[in-house]
């Protein structure tokens, strides 16, 4: 039988992008094929659970939102076997993924964040089209390009930078001063802030 890999279960409200303060479950799945500096998941510290522990776990909670997260939930092969009874049980599923897989069209709504520090591995685009883009925002002279080369080569309807947090501190100056120059020469703002709300809201 199949089972999961899963650092963690909890009902919590969506803290980044544009659905912040959406009520969700989140399923964080353990393995990533990235490994950035400032990562803030410990991905590799799990707990097995089969199919039929995760359908119950997840029908303990109120909300009937799914935020799959990680790690890296689009390296779970055996996610679409989740995926469909989560479907048939009535729930909308959201993911949050790096970009560097194909997300299943299982998947109602798709958050991307591709990271800076591996621009290379974004040369191949394998998911081309999400609701929102966000990336964590680093100061470097080529960061503004990678973005440019994000949104030329993935379709979203929102596209975000987010504060990077190494200890507590977040690099919001950096950020917003990033902003302004992505979106200098435009008639309209096309990327938005999107802060990890949750880390000051005190929730998980
Ligand atoms: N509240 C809350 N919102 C989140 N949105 C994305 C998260 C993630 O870790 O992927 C996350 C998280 O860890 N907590
Ligand atoms: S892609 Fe996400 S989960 Fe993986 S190492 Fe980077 S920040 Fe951590
Ligand atoms: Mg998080």
């Amino acid at each position: 039988m199949v089972d999961f890999r899963i650092v963690e279960i909890f009902e919590s409200l969506q803290g980044e992008g544009y659905n912040t303060g959406m009520p969700a479950v989140f399923i964080r799945f353990a393995g990533c094929n990235l490994n950035c500096t400032w990562c803030d998941t410990n991905f590799r510290k799990f707990t097995r659970f089969t199919l039929n522990d995760l359908m119950t776990k997840v029908s303990k909670y109120k909300s009937k939102n799914i935020i799959i997260t990680g790690g890296e939930p689009t390296m779970v092969k055996a996610l679409p076997e989740l995926l469909l009874p989560l479907k048939k049980a009535g729930y909308f599923i959201a993911i949050e993924s790096n970009g560097l897989g194909k997300v299943d069209p299982l998947i109602d709504y798709i958050a991307l964040s591709p990271k800076f520090c591996y621009q290379s591995r974004y040369k191949k685009i394998a998911q081309s089209t999400a609701n929102e883009v966000r990336i964590v925002a680093e100061n470097h002279p080529d960061f503004i390009d990678f973005c440019q080369y994000i949104e030329t080569h993935i379709q979203a309807k929102h596209y975000y930078l987010s504060p990077c947090e190494k200890d507590g501190v977040f690099n919001m100056f950096e950020t917003i001063k990033l902003l302004g120059k992505i979106n200098q020469n435009r008639l309209d703002n096309k990327w938005f802030l999107s802060v990890q709300s949750h880390k000051f809201a005190n929730i998980e």
